[in-house]
């Protein structure tokens, strides 16, 4: 209601009016008699009269008439404390709008104090909230960076139960909305990805977002945990409630001596949002599951049991959860909702991200050249984590020394990590870079000098590596002679979150890979150990683990037979320190070690691991079981022989390369759906390329990107089956596999379906079909293909004797296209299978195609699935049907025929017996309708 000017407003009969709306929503009484009686509106005996009033209701009816028999500002003062808090009146909100409320003058400057328990407990969530994730992981402890001046966006992609893509996520908000949901019983988001793809990080600026109210959410309770938390109990002993695992170890409610807090989160749980980061990091002994699940929040149960009974909606049934775990962990569907996988920078965020890194246009460009010039150290970088070593440590070693480039030469993950260990060794060495005088840099003796913190930083990695744990206490931190000195440095950081108020801090390391990378660094430098310890790790990961569903089988097993399940939930920490171990071992950082480890037993130690690893990978390639299939033996290799090749290329061993490549005796090895991503394929390519005989490789279903191609550019001369289906590849790939593939010619199958392929790759596709005169399979389904597309691709087909198989779905060549297809059709000799199915093709190009093919009989499978073909052209594809000799399978499902059209297929196909079936499900034709033509069984309607 306006300012004095206007014309006034009765408050009392706004109160009079909207009487039964204001009974039947406002709650929290207590906060409106405290402020009214406070403001002298209400004296004791009326707050008394209120009180002893049995329900709410009445409460609220019994303020309503004391505050109209005191008067206009006694009522506009009720008002405007539904006004001011806003968060305990929610319900309200939609009401002050329709009345049109504006606070008047006199009101404005009335104190309004909010004693509700439970907005009070919103406000202290989101401010400890805001506090907490404002900043993100510093570097060194010497600085702190705001969120909002590095986070940038990646690539976040949605996935259906059976992992197929459902596009990118464009905001935040679409995290917990309602788009891309495959399992409305389920009630869990979960987010999967790579080690520091920036799953924790997406977390954080949820919360960020939520804390400033800038989520589009109704949660108004939002609870973070990070799985880690939970194995940090004891298994036999402690066993916490509900009300505490929510209180004590996230935010406590202050003022609550009902504990309406609580029984408002039991009440409206759809108000919660819970986030758990880490479920990879759960290292219990699951065998703890045999006791019986909780389901009562009343309950103590140990608080892993309260997770797994929080995710299976067991407890807080309609809460919203969102849960993070590395690739590969698999969770049963049915607790699932929804699904992310974390893909990392695309090269515009990256650009993006160096941007926000480098203020200065020189330092961007500098940047920018260099990883530009080198595929593999983009790859790389696409992993924000990465990304952000390298960024970090080129601005620190540029700023402290004469000219610090990248490294030219093919950068490992273990130079990364070196990198930055010399970052941090260097604030022990030097004093701070403003009072420098620039030197030449030495890695060598940063090193060296930095020798002790870093042997112990590394010693305590590895111990608490061995005891599987992620978390350090002061005790340990102190047993390995670290000094409060050497806190500071950057390799560990404190974690007060943990803790029972008042303890002192435990610890844990910067990132888990670098926890990794110390563990290596350990193994290598210990003098003491027999030789033999540096296998400790492989040993362990070569152990069969059986795949990680179990926790949530306790949601529904009998829980009174014994568990087997593994303590861990992954090995991924001690693949890393194995591939760690590979590269501080290698040939190219002996002259760094020898300066801290004894030569004579870094030799041994060298050659320990290279027959280690040749054994094994002969072994493991021994073992493979094999398939023949028409491109001859296949094998289809196992995660564990990624892991291999990451290894071999850390080593940088060209024997066990040459070894691995000539162990592989299959013509054709797939490595689908192995989580393969840009920067493997440098690796991939390090053995490949001492590979003599020809290989058809399989790598559909990965993230192996433009970046990844580029890598792989060397062995496309030997490949003969180059399968990179559903790899976010763009045109920038196929100009690599254009020259390539025409240059050597061995090509047969070429696969390209799903990935963001415009009409510039399809006339680079066009030219391939057009040089490989192996060429017989293509698919370029589901890209982004208009019909210039489609007439390149045809023209191609038409002058190709070898393509007997092109997949076109899901693109958009219309009409245009199809008449180019038809064109193609009718001179092509040796097409067998076409799919021009999703491509908006209406009956003109139907008719078309049909004529075409009237003269062609080597077609067999046809698919026009999904288009807009109408009766108009039924006539016409049934004098295809008649005259066609060769066709087996014509497939018309979901295109717009009716009754009219259908009688022609039907009469059709009388005359046709070699055509085994025309399925046409999905038409405009009515069950009944359908029955006309049960007697012809060959028109397929289901
Ligand atoms: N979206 C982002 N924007 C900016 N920086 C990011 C982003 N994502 C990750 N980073 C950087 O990478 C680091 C590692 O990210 P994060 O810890 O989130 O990875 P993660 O996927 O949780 O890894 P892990 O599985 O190993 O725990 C962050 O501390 C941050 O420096």
């Amino acid at each position: 209601m306006g300012p004095i000017d206007e014309p006034k407003v009765s408050f009392l009969s706004i109160l009079t009016h909207h009487r039964e709306l204001l009974v039947s929503r406002l709650r929290s009484v207590q906060c409106v008699l405290d402020n009214l009686s406070a403001c002298g509106f209400l004296c004791e005996e009326d707050v008394e009269i209120v009180q002893r009033t049995l329900t709410k209701t009445d409460q609220v009816r019994k303020i309503l008439e004391l505050v109209q028999c005191k008067g206009e500002e006694a009522c506009e003062y009720l008002i405007f404390i539904i006004y001011k808090v806003c968060d305990a009146y929610i319900d309200l909100q939609p009401w002050l709008r329709e009345i049109n409320y504006n606070p008047s003058n006199d009101m404005t400057v009335m104190k309004v104090v909010n004693t509700d328990p439970i907005s009070r407990y919103c406000e202290k969530m989101r401010c400890e909230m805001s506090r907490d994730t404002s900043f993100i992981m510093s570097y060194g402890q010497q600085e702190e960076t705001h969120l909002e001046d590095l986070y940038t966006d990646t690539l976040m992609e949605l996935l259906n139960d059976c992992n197929e893509s459902l596009g990118f996520m464009e905001n935040l908000d679409q995290l917990l909305g309602d788009h891309a949901v495959f399992n409305r019983e389920g009630e869990t988001v979960y987010v999967m990805g790579d080690a520091g793809v920036g799953k924790s990080i997406l977390l954080q600026k949820l919360q960020n977002l939520w804390s400033k109210k800038e989520l589009q959410t109704d949660a108004i309770f939002f609870f973070k945990f990070r799985c880690r938390m939970f194995s940090m109990f004891s298994k036999d002993t402690e066993q916490i409630s509900l009300r505490d695992l929510l209180f004590k170890y996230n935010c406590y409610p202050d003022h609550d001596p009902d504990n309406e807090v609580f029984d408002y989160i039991l009440r409206f749980p759809e108000k919660v949002v819970f986030t758990f980061d880490g479920y990879d990091e759960i290292q219990e002994d699951l065998d703890l599951m045999n006791v019986p699940e909780v389901v009562s929040p009343e309950d103590k149960a140990h608080p892993l049991q309260l997770l797994i009974s929080l995710l299976c909606g067991k407890l807080l049934k309609g809460s919203q959860k969102v849960l993070t775990a590395r690739t590969g962990i698999e969770i049963q569907s049915k607790v699932i909702k929804k699904k992310v996988v974390l893909r990392g920078f695309s090269p515009d965020h990256m650009k993006t991200y160096i941007n926000l890194h480098f203020k200065e246009q020189e330092h961007r460009d500098l940047v920018s050249v260099q990883l530009d010039a080198s595929p593999h150290l983009s790859g790389l970088c696409s992993t924000p984590l990465f990304c952000w070593i390298v960024l970090k440590s080129f601005r620190h070693l540029h700023s402290m020394h004469d000219s610090f480039q990248l490294p030219e030469t093919c950068i490992t993950l273990t130079d990364i990590f070196l990198l930055l260990s010399e970052v941090f060794l260097s604030h022990t060495a030097l004093p701070a870079p403003s009072l420098l005088k620039k030197s030449t840099r030495c890695p060598s003796e940063t090193f060296k000098s930095g020798l002790r913190p870093l042997s112990a930083f590394s010693k305590l990695a590895l111990q608490s590596m061995e005891r599987a744990r992620l978390i350090c206490t002061q005790e340990e931190i102190a047993a390995c002679g670290l000094t409060d000195e050497d806190l500071p440095l950057g390799f560990i950081k404190p974690v007060s979150e943990f803790n029972d108020r008042g303890a002192p801090a435990n610890f844990e390391f910067l990132h888990i890979t670098l926890q990794s990378f110390l563990a290596a660094f350990a193994l290598v430098l210990d003098e003491q150990a027999p030789v033999n310890s540096i296998l400790k790790f492989f040993a362990e990961c070569s152990r069969k683990r059986e795949p990680f569903c179990m926790l949530f089988d306790f949601c529904t097993r009998d829980t009174s037979k014994p568990s087997e399940d593994k303590p861990f939930a992954t090995n991924e920490h001690l693949q890393f320190t194995n591939l760690f171990l590979c590269g501080l071992l290698s040939k190219a950082h002996i002259g760094l070690m020898e300066n801290l480890v004894s030569p004579a037993l870094l030799k041994k130690k060298r050659s320990l691991l290279k027959s280690y690893l040749s054994t094994s990978v002969k072994s493991h390639l021994h073992g493979l079981p094999h398939y023949s299939v028409e491109e001859g033996k296949k094998v289809h290799v196992l995660p564990n022989f990624l892991w291999m090749l990451r290894c071999i290329f850390e080593t940088g061993s060209k024997e066990i390369a040459q070894m691995t490549a000539k162990g592989i005796t299959a013509s054709l090895i797939k490595l689908g759906y192995c989580n393969v991503y840009s920067g493997d394929c440098t690796a991939l390519n390090f053995v490949l390329q001492h590979r003599q005989k020809l290989l058809g490789l399989d790598m559909d279903n990965n993230n192996i990107s433009d970046y990844g191609v580029k890598q792989l550019r060397p062995s496309f001369c030997k490949m003969t089956v180059v399968r990179l289906c559903v790899n976010h590849l763009s045109d920038s790939s196929i100009e690599v596999l254009a020259e390539e593939l025409c240059e050597h010619k061995v090509v047969e199958v070429l696969g390209l379906y799903n990935n963001d392929i415009t009409d510039v790759g399809a006339k680079l596709v066009a030219r391939i079909i057009e040089e490989c005169p192996k060429l017989r399979v293509v698919k370029i389904g589901k890209n982004k293909l208009t019909s210039v597309g489609g007439e390149y691709l045809a023209r191609a087909i038409q002058k190709s004797t070898s393509i007997f198989d092109v997949g076109m779905w899901g693109n958009c060549i219309g009409d245009e296209g199809a008449e180019a297809f038809a064109e193609a059709l009718r001179h092509h000799p040796s097409l067998t299978n076409l799919s021009l199915s999703a491509n908006g093709i209406t009956s003109k190009g139907g008719k078309l195609l049909a004529e075409a093919l009237k003269e062609n009989s080597v077609l067999r499978i046809f698919w026009l699935v999904q288009n807009e073909m109408t009766d108009d052209a039924a006539p016409h594809l049934a004098e295809f049907v008649k005259a066609n000799t060769g066709l087996t399978h014509f497939w018309l499902i979901s295109n717009q025929f009716t009754v009219q059209g259908m009688k022609h297929l039907a009469e059709a196909l009388t005359q046709n017996t070699n055509l085994k079936e025309i399925c046409v499900k999905g038409n405009q034709l009515s069950e009944e309708e359908e029955k006309q033509f049960v007697a012809e069984k060959r028109l397929r309607f289901h």
